[in-house]
Order: structure tokens, then C-alpha cells, then sequence
């Protein structure tokens, strides 16, 4: 990691609030929160790579979390991090369950842009898998259709997905003849992190580099020296246009589906409004009497695929929560083993001590 040696501000004594824009093991690369286009500097970490919250808790930073770096790193280093601020919002990697403090990817971030190609046919499912994951990660979600350019009736598409994207407003896009960027550019104020998600060649690093207005991704996957894209620069917040900056992480690029209840009842609202009003409360919706989420799918108003969908994401998240609980399990384990340990060799040294 490379770093210029000036500090980030001046030699005060006092803390700094800085965002991490690259997150390793040993230490972080930071710039001063209130400049996020700023150059990076150096802050080193404890030993054991983690931060206190101020509850006391110790994880291990991610980008786009904010800390407070004081004077007095390591050699070398002229800062170190301290204190990690509490998270407004995380993107959470999809083996993370209760112990999600330990499994972010990206932290802060206030924006997802959900993006979905109109050519091939935008897949629906996929949209309300990406919106569950925004969801849960606390940020707002936007949907944006790229290619528009490509299909004869982009708003009559725009207008289906829309339908399966409850409270999330919809773009229209094609960076090609530069249709619908402006609202999308709009969305980037000052201080505005946001992430990008999506199939590989739905276009979003194309959609960035537009609103960005230079190449801060790398198109058509193409990557130039063949090991990842962050060829000119190391960081992975990286400033765009108005003061806002992408959050770009091979984490964030490679999530899975987090699902979890509250983001499910949110991607999927109308199917959970539904099921509050069956009859029996821990009905299944399969024949049950009185179930209203059958009465809907017999009536139209609810479509066979949104419920399969939800279904589908409802079997994840109860997979991911088991997963989740047995390694909580095996942690416990693994704790007591130690504290035995640990006074077995405290009663051994005792006996030596007396024989
Ligand atoms: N016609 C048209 N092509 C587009 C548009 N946006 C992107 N493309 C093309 O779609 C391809 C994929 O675009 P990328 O921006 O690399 O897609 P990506 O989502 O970043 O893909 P990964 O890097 O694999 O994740 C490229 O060949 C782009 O030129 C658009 O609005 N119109
Ligand atoms: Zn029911």
C-alpha cells in the first residue's frame, strides 16, 4: 500500500474524523470525512486488525466507515486509527448472519443502485433479490434500466418492473445517446456514498463512468492487468462527480443475497400485507382456509412468479439464519474449549508450583 506522507490535516493533537477508503488487515487508508475527494493517508490498526464501537465492541473496519485517527502509528505511519464510529447502514456479505458486525463489505453507504439491463429482458427476480439485499443493508435503494437504447418501448418495461419495485422510484438509462442520466446524477450529493449492483454486463460501470464523467470503472469486464480493476488507484471509495463517491469492492461486487425478514416484508410488501390478514397467523398459503395470499393469486392481483419469488428468497434467509446459528454454535464451542483449557493449565501450573 502506498501512501503520500503528509498528514491530513494539521498536527492539532487533536482526533480526526476520517472515512476508510481501503480496508486491510494491518491498517487503513484514509481520508478527512468532511473531504472524501481528498488524497488518502495511512492510519494503522491495533494488533488484531480491530476497532472498539463506542459500546465496546471490537470488528474489523470496512470500507466507508468513519474513525477517529490520532497522531502515532506504527513505524512509518503518522496516524492511527482508534475509534470506530456506529454504522448508519452496512452491506452485509451473504454468509453473515447474527454476527453481521464481522461480515461487511461496505459500510455507510446511503445509495444502492440497483442496476438491470432492458436488453436481454430485465429479470425480475433478480431485481427483488437485489432490492431485499439493499434493504437490509439500511441505504436506499434506486432502481436503474440500462440500454434503453436498445428496446422499442423502454417506459412500457420500465413499467413492469416498477410494479415488483414497491416505494423504490425506477430510472430509464442508456449511455449511449445519454437518455435519463440526469435524475440518475441528481441523486449524487455531496457526501453521498452509493454502491452499484447487478449481473455482470448490466453496464454498471458504464452507468458510472457517465455520471462520473471519466473512467472510474473498467467496461466490457475488462481489467488491464489481468488482477482487478483498481489498476490506477488502490482505494475503494472513490470520488465521483458533486462530492459523492462509489463504493467499489470486489466484496460489494461478489454479494450474495442477505436476506432477512424486515428486508424481505420490504422488497415485498404487498405479498406481506397480504399475509397479515390470513386467517391463521403462522398460515402457509398453500390451503389453508381463509388465506388471503391464495384468495389474491386466485384473483389476479397477485402474480404466481412474485410469490414463488418470495417464497424462493423466504427459503434463503431461513437457510442463511440456520447457517448463521450453527457457526454461532461452533463459536461457543470453541470458547468454552478455550476457557478449559485455559484453567486446566492454571491448575497444572498451580501443582508445580506447590510440588
Ligand atoms: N447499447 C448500450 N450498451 C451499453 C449500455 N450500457 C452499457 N452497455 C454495454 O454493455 C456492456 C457491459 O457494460 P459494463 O458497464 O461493462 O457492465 P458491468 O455491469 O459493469 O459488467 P461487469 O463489469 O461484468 O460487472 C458493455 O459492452 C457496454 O458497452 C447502454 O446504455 N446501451
Ligand atoms: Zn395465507
Amino acid at each position: 500500500m502506498t501512501e503520500p506522507a503528509a498528514p491530513p490535516t494539521a498536527d492539532d493533537g487533536a482526533p480526526l474524523r476520517a472515512r476508510v477508503v481501503r480496508a486491510d488487515r494491518g491498517a487503513l487508508l484514509v481520508v478527512p470525512d468532511d473531504d472524501l475527494g481528498a488524497a488518502a493517508h495511512r492510519a494503522d490498526l491495533p494488533r488484531d486488525g480491530l476497532l472498539p464501537l463506542p459500546d465496546g465492541t471490537r470488528v474489523p473496519p470496512t470500507v466507508g466507515d468513519v474513525v477517529d485517527v490520532e497522531r502515532g502509528g506504527r513505524v512509518d505511519a503518522a496516524w492511527r486509527a482508534t475509534v470506530l464510529h456506529p454504522r448508519r447502514t452496512a452491506v452485509v456479505r451473504d454468509s453473515a448472519g447474527r454476527t453481521s458486525l464481522e461480515q461487511a463489505v461496505a459500510a455507510n453507504v446511503d445509495l444502492v443502485l440497483v442496476v438491470e439491463h432492458l436488453d436481454p429482458d430485465p429479470d425480475l427476480g433478480r431485481v427483488e433479490r437485489l432490492l431485499t439485499l439493499a434493504w437490509r443493508s439500511g441505504a436506499r435503494p434506486v432502481v436503474v434500466l440500462t440500454k434503453a437504447d436498445l428496446v422499442p418501448d423502454p417506459e412500457g418495461m420500465a413499467a413492469e418492473v416498477a410494479a415488483v419495485a414497491i416505494g423504490v422510484d425506477v430510472h430509464v438509462v442508456s449511455v449511449v445517446d445519454g437518455t435519463g442520466l440526469t435524475p440518475v446524477r441528481a441523486l449524487l450529493a455531496p457526501g453521498v456514498a452509493l454502491v452499484a449492483v447487478g449481473p455482470s454486463g448490466a453496464g454498471k460501470s458504464s452507468l458510472v463512468n457517465a455520471l462520473a464523467g471519466r473512467q472510474v470503472m473498467a467496461t466490457g469486464g475488462r481489467r488491464a492487468d489481468g488482477r482487478g480493476r483498481h489498476t490506477t488507484t488502490h482505494r475503494e471509495l472513490v470520488p465521483l462527480a458533486d462530492g459523492a463517491v462509489l463504493v467499489d469492492t470486489p466484496g460489494v461486487r461478489g454479494v450474495g443475497l442477505v436476506a432477512a425478514p424486515d428486508a424481505l416484508d420490504a422488497t415485498f410488501a404487498d405479498v406481506a400485507a397480504l399475509a397479515a390478514r390470513c386467517r391463521f397467523a403462522d398460515c402457509a398459503h398453500v390451503t389453508e382456509p381463509g388465506c388471503a395470499v391464495q384468495e389474491a393469486l386466485a384473483g389476479g392481483e397477485l402474480a404466481e412468479r412474485r410469490l414463488a419469488s418470495w417464497r424462493k428468497l423466504q427459503r434463503e434467509a431461513e437457510h442463511a439464519a440456520r447457517r448463521a446459528d450453527a457457526r454461532l454454535a461452533a463459536e461457543e464451542r470453541a470458547r468454552w474449549r478455550r476457557v478449559t483449557r485455559e484453567y486446566h493449565r492454571q491448575q497444572r501450573s498451580r501443582g508445580s508450583h506447590r510440588g
